[in-house]
């Protein structure tokens, strides 16, 4: 089976982002570039990331109005992504004309409950209620949207696929049992994602921050 290890490659930094995506290649299954990527270096960086031959996930959380989401998502043809993430919570209308606008062969999901969030996170923004309703919710929101599927953490895949049982799930904040979880605060490991139902996992620091990140990026493929 193919490798369903997206990388995030999280860096400003051109060069150390090519060093790492070379190291851990033959480990990996693609590469996710996210805002502080595309900040910093925008398409032609993505282009040269591109160049190393591996599917790549463009991360951008695009939430605004349908018209900017939608011509923002015309912009970035060039690039045909195999992945492109908008958020959930932009509404309905928003999330059909991003994939109406969209290159056919990328798969446009969309971001539910941020995995760096919990239920008092979410009570703080006026959302009452568990992060599983609250995923669960948007997940019919974007399904019946007609997008690909969703971003969730590994405690609600489940649910969300048993409502929909062909959808794209994509799940970050993944960490191996013995790495610092940082910033995350819905975790599970590699594994445990996958026995799920995810489809692709996003694991980041763990690899790359990692003394050698080709050794623990090895270490997680001989776990799933
Ligand atoms: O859309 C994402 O990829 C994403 C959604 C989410 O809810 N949580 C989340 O962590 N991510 C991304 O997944 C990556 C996780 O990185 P690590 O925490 O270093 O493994 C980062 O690039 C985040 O931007």
């Amino acid at each position: 089976m193919t490798n369903r290890v997206y990388v995030a490659i999280d860096t400003p930094d051109l060069a150390r982002a090519k060093a790492l995506a070379t190291r851990v290649r033959h480990h990996v299954g693609g590469i996710k570039l996210g805002l502080e990527f595309f900040c910093a270096h925008g398409q032609a960086g993505v282009r040269e990331m591109a160049a190393l031959d591996l599917p790549i996930f463009l991360d951008l959380k695009l939430h605004d109005i349908p018209n900017t989401v939608a011509k923002a998502v015309q912009a970035l043809h060039p690039l045909h992504p195999a992945i492109l993430t908008v958020h959930a919570s932009g509404g309905r209308a928003m999330l059909e004309d991003a994939k109406a606008a969209a290159p056919i062969g990328t798969k446009v999901v969309a971001v539910t409950m941020l995995t760096s969030l919990d239920s008092g996170d979410l009570a703080a923004t006026g959302v009452q209620g568990s992060a599983h309703d609250h995923v669960v919710r948007l997940a019919g929101l974007a399904q019946e949207a007609g997008i690909d599927g969703i971003v969730c953490s590994g405690a609600e895949v489940a649910a969300a696929k048993a409502l929909w049982p062909h959808g794209f799930f994509v799940v970050p904040g993944v960490r191996p049992a013995d790495a610092a979880v940082g910033d995350q605060k819905r975790v599970v490991t590699p594994r445990a994602a996958l026995d799920a139902g995810a489809s692709i996992l996003v694991i980041g620091r763990p690899i790359t921050e990692a003394e050698d990140p080709d050794q623990a990026a090895r270490a997680i493929a001989a776990t799933l």
